[in-house]
């Protein structure tokens, strides 16, 4: 099977990063989220991304257009019947999730593949509501998406070889290198990488230091591009919650205890860059 129509659902921060580089890829995009003001966010988001390159003399004016004109927003689910490729982006919550992908199994083409970027959900139990489990898989972009190298792809129990196959081209495609790992809670990134935000936190929690001077320590002393605390502001530290409770449940292992916090903070609304404040404040 060839994929030339690929759609995305969610146009949140990791959506649109995946339909711009699904785009810039030469494939037609339908970007959908559940209101118009929503994608159309995200189609500003990505139109941003293309005019910095343009300025850069990355891109030409020329190839920027194309790439826009390549995708379409949706706000309609039964725009799945035109796709190849789905990739869901939406909230990291597993009735959210089921939900949609009961939908999109009923609405899409029977070849259609239905792909998660879920950060830490099992992709078997998102498989199982569907008719089509051979179809399912886990394709776990990095965020930023146009910038990170990384796609974690994950098999469910029942992925087809012939489906990891086509979702690891279409990864190298898209100008990604692609890592295989098992279905386990967190995949590998998400295991390694939270618990460490985790106790970043705790360590604000228990007075260790400031924000900035944990994000200092482990900038300067372990060379991380950003310190823990603002990237977890960067991912949102809603999606950073969710992960450690799958990790909390799926394991059952106290080591995986969310910080009282975090959970205070998501409580408070405090969601890190996206609603403008969490461990710091953004305009
Ligand atoms: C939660 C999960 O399930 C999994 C995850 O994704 S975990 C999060 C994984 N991501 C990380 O760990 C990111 C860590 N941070 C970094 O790597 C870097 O700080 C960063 C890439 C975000 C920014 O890099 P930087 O060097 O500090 O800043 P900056 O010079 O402004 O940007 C570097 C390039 O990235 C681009 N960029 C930065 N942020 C971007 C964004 N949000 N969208 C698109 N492009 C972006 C810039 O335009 C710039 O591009 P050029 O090289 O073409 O000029
Ligand atoms: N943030 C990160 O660093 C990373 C996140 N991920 C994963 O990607 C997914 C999305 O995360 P992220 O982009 O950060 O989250 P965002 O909150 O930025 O975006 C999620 C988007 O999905 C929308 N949405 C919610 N329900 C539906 C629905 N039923 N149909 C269509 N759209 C819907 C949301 O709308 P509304 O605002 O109305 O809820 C929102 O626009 C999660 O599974 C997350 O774990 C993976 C890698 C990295």
């Amino acid at each position: 099977m060839s994929v030339q129509t690929i759609m995305v659902i969610g146009a949140g921060q990791m959506g649109s990063g995946i339909a711009q580089v699904a785009a810039q890829a030469g494939f037609q995009v339908y970007l959908n989220d559940v209101r118009q003001e929503f994608v159309e966010r995200g189609l500003a988001t990505i139109t941003g991304n293309l005019s910095r390159s343009v300025e850069k003399g990355k891109l030409s004016e020329e190839e920027k257009q194309a790439i826009l004109s390549r995708l379409v927003l949706s706000t309609d689910l039964a725009d799945g019947k035109n796709a190849d490729f789905v990739v869901e982006a939406v909230t990291e919550n597993m009735a959210v999730k089921t939900q949609i992908f009961t939908k999109l199994d009923e609405v899409c083409p029977p070849h259609t593949i239905l792909a998660s970027n879920t950060s830490s959900l099992p992709i078997t139990e998102i498989a199982a509501v569907t008719k089509r489990p051979e179809k399912v898989i886990g394709m776990h972009f990095m965020n930023p998406v146009p910038v990170m190298k990384l796609v974690e792809i994950i098999r469910g129990l029942q992925t087809a070889d012939e489906v990891y196959q086509l979702t690891e081209d279409l990864s190298k495609q898209m100008d990604k290198v692609p890592v295989s790992v098992n279905d386990f809670p967190g995949f590998v990134s998400n295991r390694v990488l939270m618990p460490m935000i985790n106790e970043a936190i705790y360590c604000v929690y228990e007075g260790v230091a400031t924000p900035e001077a944990i994000d200092e320590v482990m900038k300067l002393g372990m060379n991380h591009p950003m310190g823990p605390l603002k990237l977890a502001d960067f991912i949102g530290l809603d999606t950073c919650l969710y992960i450690m409770e799958v990790l909390h449940e799926g394991f059952g292992d106290s080591k995986y205890r969310p910080c009282p916090l975090l959970r205070k903070y998501v409580k408070a609304g405090w969601l890190g860059k996206k609603s403008g404040r969490g461990f710091y404040t953004y305009n």
